[in-house]
């Protein structure tokens, strides 16, 4: 039986952690600002933005949300954020994924001053991260979380087989070059990869971020692997559940994700733990 890893209790560290930097960046006349931008009125996204914004302010950073009609215009949406690239009060610009389809969301995406892109997708951003740059920069929260709870379990990564699931911008290819820079070989599968499982099969580390209700099972995994579930995906009673089929795999892997309780409060901790370190940049 795998150990599970906590991801709601690891997150609650992060979150401790955050907190007393505010306090810190406090002292010094710093408040960190959040603003988070959401385009019509889908009710789940409209949940996690207040989840986000009830955690920041737990934390004592100081959160705006800025609630735009799906009948916005593009220019006018982009007007929005360049106000806040604007506005000295404002260290992070969240805009709420996915904007309606008629608009061009990387352009909004480049809109915002890569050094108040809390997501981390900005192209500048996403190319320090694959140039392996070090320095300071904004990740994308989810798959920096996810190496947070790889370090934290002491999950071995150099010389390891990395499989990652789903090649999309906010997980999947941030996914691949965090571990590719952690030294882990990695391999990007995504829904034209033909025979899957010969890859999942190996994997060391595999992540899993396809949006496809139990993809994963028992007989993909490799004994002992540590395996990380990104979905977010509702079985036929509308309750949670993720990419992997966790209450078979758990029996094989050596380390799992639930969902939820894994990677989504981690991603949320993230978050609050950039929003601080973009102010600390900032000064
Ligand atoms: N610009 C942008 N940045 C994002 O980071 C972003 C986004 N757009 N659009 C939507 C997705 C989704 N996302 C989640 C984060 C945490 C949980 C989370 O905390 N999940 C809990 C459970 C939540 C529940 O019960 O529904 C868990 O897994 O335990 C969920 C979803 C961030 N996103
Ligand atoms: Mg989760």
């Amino acid at each position: 039986m795998a150990t599970i890893i906590d991801g709601k209790s690891l997150a609650n560290e992060l979150n401790k952690k955050t907190k007393l930097e505010v306090e810190q960046l406090k002292k010094k006349g710093i408040v960190p600002g959040l603003v988070v931008i959401i385009v019509g009125e889908d009710p789940a996204s409209k949940i996690y933005v207040r989840n986000k914004q009830r955690k920041a302010e737990q934390l004592g950073i100081y959160s705006v949300v800025e609630e735009a009609p799906s009948t916005i215009s593009e220019e006018d949406l982009i007007g929005i954020v360049q106000k806040y690239n604007q506005d000295p009060a404002i260290h992070g610009i969240l805009v709420q994924s996915p904007l309606p389809k008629t608009m061009d969301e990387p352009r909004v995406t480049r809109t915002i001053l890569p050094e108040k892109d809390v997501d981390g997708f900005h192209p500048v951003n996403v190319g320090r991260l694959f140039a392996n740059l070090k320095g300071d920069y904004p990740i994308a929260c989810t798959p920096r979380g996810i190496m947070t709870m790889l370090k934290h379990y002491e999950i071995p990564m150099e010389g390891k087989n990395a499989v990652v699931v789903g090649r999309s911008n906010i997980v999947g290819r941030p996914m691949m070059a965090l571990l590719n820079n952690a030294n882990a070989t990695v391999t990007l599968t995504h829904r034209f990869t033909s025979n899957l499982s010969q890859y999942t099969q190996n994997a060391d580390i595999l992540v899993v971020a396809t949006g496809v209700r139990h993809l994963i099972k028992a007989d993909a995994v490799k004994p002992g692997a540590t395996v990380i579930d990104v979905g977010m995906d509702r079985d036929e009673n509308g309750k949670l559940t993720g990419d992997v089929d966790f209450d078979h795999v758990k029996d094989v892997a050596g380390f799992i994700t639930p969902v939820p309780g894994g990677v989504g409060p981690m991603t949320i901790a993230t978050l609050m733990q950039q929003i601080v370190e973009l102010a600390k940049w900032s000064d």
